[in-house]
């Protein structure tokens, strides 16, 4: 090229990339050419900084290459390195600091009144990682991609927010590159405070937000979803949302088992191995699998059983925390049970639930001693991340010889075994909140009451098509993730309209099929990708 050429171009060049179709093929490039999932995470990070419609367009086109990256189990070690992999703010801090003007802080956010949902952690739980303070931020920022992505909430309206309470984990106190306060969590009384002037503030700033609480330590999250469920627009998701996506696989999973068996739905019998706010949020949920056939509460309460650090929970230990009171077993009064080879002996269970963060908690021996007792044990090891998950799936096959039905938190790839594909589930409430959301702003729903998290629940169970259930599927595939949350929402509107909570008259008087149609025409997609921002 000559300089007079180069000298005779009036206005800027467009460099060619910009308008060029294949630009979402290089960026999937870039991004397989990253070596570890956190440098992904941190390629997929800038993309959405630099152009965000693309990266909501890749996500949607390559869910099951990108969710585990933007989403356990990545998310847990962009979580951990936060400090460290922090390029510009993403997200809100509302820091202990600012307690007395709170509001002010909120406005700071750009989004203002329009504001729909908001994902707010402390920190103080991060998946099963622990207390990670400031740099919880992640998981906030992953869950609404997971609402755009999946549910269609546009990308202007979410609001990720951490709370920056302190830590008690002292290697963060004590690294130079930590982002957040350094001091130690504050006590219940002051918490409490903050919280509160907390939750006023947002409804005042974002008066239409629906809030929802994620990973805080479990008493954190018993307390504040009952301090404010019913004065505010929220949900835990680790409680309801957890217990929703459970229950959904667990109906597809005992329909499976009880088939194999010959014997009636209502003989499962469950055991949680892990009685934390969502061990304990699950169990809850898991209730009304029995009601729903006809049982009374006491008589499903009897086919659960729960364990945690210390055993078999017995309502004659000393000290048990409220949570765990009521499902503490009032049958048994022999030596405590502390091995879960000698618990399930007792118990002799047809589902063993993990979600107690311990890594192959479900060794060899438990996982055949759970298929010598049935013919297809349920077995879902729920913890997150990967490195945390009670089983490996290939392990969990092998051991009961293909008879595993099997749902995991994080993903796993199907395997082969002996000639034979399988293919597990992920039980992660990835697949509830979206529609759960979705549903609930549509339908400016006041409180999400617990008819609600139930009819999400059965909604996402009845979702499996034909295909799915001839796999042998518990949960419907990823891929279907959008039609699913619409259909979830449908289900979602409709109980808060019975619950009379709903504030959106206008869907009252909608046709089912009026009003899917309705909430599909809400779902935000990414515009065809043309260029990056000029
Ligand atoms: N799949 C999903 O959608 C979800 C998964 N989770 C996962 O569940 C796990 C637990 O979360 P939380 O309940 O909030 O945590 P938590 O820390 O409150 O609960 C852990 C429970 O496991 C028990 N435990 C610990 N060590 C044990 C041992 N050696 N034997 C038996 N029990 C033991 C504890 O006593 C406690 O009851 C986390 O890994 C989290 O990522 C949480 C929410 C959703
Ligand atoms: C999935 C999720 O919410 C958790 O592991 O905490
Ligand atoms: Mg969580």
């Amino acid at each position: 090229m000559s300089l007079t050429a180069v000298n005779s171009t009036v206005t800027p060049r467009i460099p060619p990339y910009l308008f060029d179709t294949d630009h979402r093929q290089r960026c999937l490039i870039q991004l397989r050419s990253k070596a570890t999932g956190l440098e992904k995470y941190i390629y997929l990070s800038g993309l959405k900084e630099r152009d965000p419609h693309l990266f909501y367009e890749l996500t949607l086109n390559n869910l099951l290459e990108i969710v585990p990256i933007l989403y356990t189990p990545t998310v847990g070690d962009a979580c951990s390195n936060y400090s460290h992999i922090w390029r510009r703010p993403e997200g809100l801090y509302v820091s202990i600091e600012s307690k007395g003007h709170i509001r002010d802080v909120l406005r700071t956010w750009h989004v203002g009144p329009s504001a729909r949902i908001a994902v707010v952690t402390d920190g103080s739980r991060i998946l099963g990682l622990g207390d990670l303070g400031a740099n919880g931020l992640p998981i906030s920022i992953g869950k609404l991609d997971l609402y755009i992505a999946g549910a269609g909430i546009k990308p202007t309206t979410t609001v990720p927010i951490c709370l920056d309470l302190g830590t008690n984990t002292q290697k963060f106190l004590d690294d130079p590159l930590y982002l957040g306060v350094r001091c130690k969590r504050p006590g219940t009384e002051e918490m409490d405070a903050f919280m509160q002037e907390f939750m006023d503030a947002m409804k005042e700033v974002f008066p239409q937000l629906l809030v929802q609480f994620e990973d805080f330590s479990t008493d954190n999250a018993f307390r504040y979803l009952e301090m404010f469920r019913s004065k505010y627009r929220v949900f835990n998701d680790d409680i309801q949302g957890t217990g929703a996506v459970v229950l959904s696989g667990f109906i597809n999973a005992a329909k499976l088992g009880s088939q194999a068996a010959g014997t009636r739905l209502e003989d499962q019998r469950i055991l949680f191995f892990g009685a934390g706010s969502a061990g304990i949020g699950v169990a809850k949920q898991l209730i009304s699998f029995f009601t729903l056939l006809g049982l009374t509460e006491e008589e499903a309460k009897r086919r659960i059983y729960t364990v945690d650090s210390k055993g078999l929970i017995t309502a004659d230990r000393k000290g048990l925390q409220e949570h765990k009171i009521y499902f503490a077993r009032t049958d048994y009064s022999g030596p405590p049970l502390t091995k879960l080879t000698d618990i399930i002996n007792y118990v002799k269970p047809t589902a063993l639930l993990g979600l107690s963060t311990i890594r192959n908690a479900f060794s060899e021996d438990v996982v055949r001693l759970m298929a010598s007792l049935n013919k297809r044990p349920i077995i879902f090891p729920l913890s997150n991340p990967v490195s945390l998950c009670e089983v490996d799936y290939a392990d969990a096959v092998e051991w009961t010889n293909g008879s595993v039905v099997f749902a995991s938190g994080s993903p796993y790839k199907p395997i082969e075994f002996e000639g034979k594909k399988y293919e597990p589930g992920q039980g992660n409430n990835m697949y509830i909140f979206p529609g759960l959301g979705l549903g609930t702003i549509v339908s400016k729903a006041r409180h999400v009451t617990d008819s609600m998290v139930e009819q999400a629940s059965i909604a996402l169970s009845a979702s499996l098509t034909k295909e799915e259930k001839d796999a042998d599927l518990v949960y419907p595939r990823l891929i279907r993730i959008r039609d699913i949350s619409a259909q979830i929402a449908l289900a979602v509107v409709r109980a808060a309209q019975k619950d009379g909570v709903d504030e959106n008259a206008l869907f009252r008087n909608l046709s089912d099929d009026a009003l899917l149609e309705v909430i599909q025409s809400k779902q935000w997609q990414p515009p065809s990708h043309r260029s990056p921002r000029l």
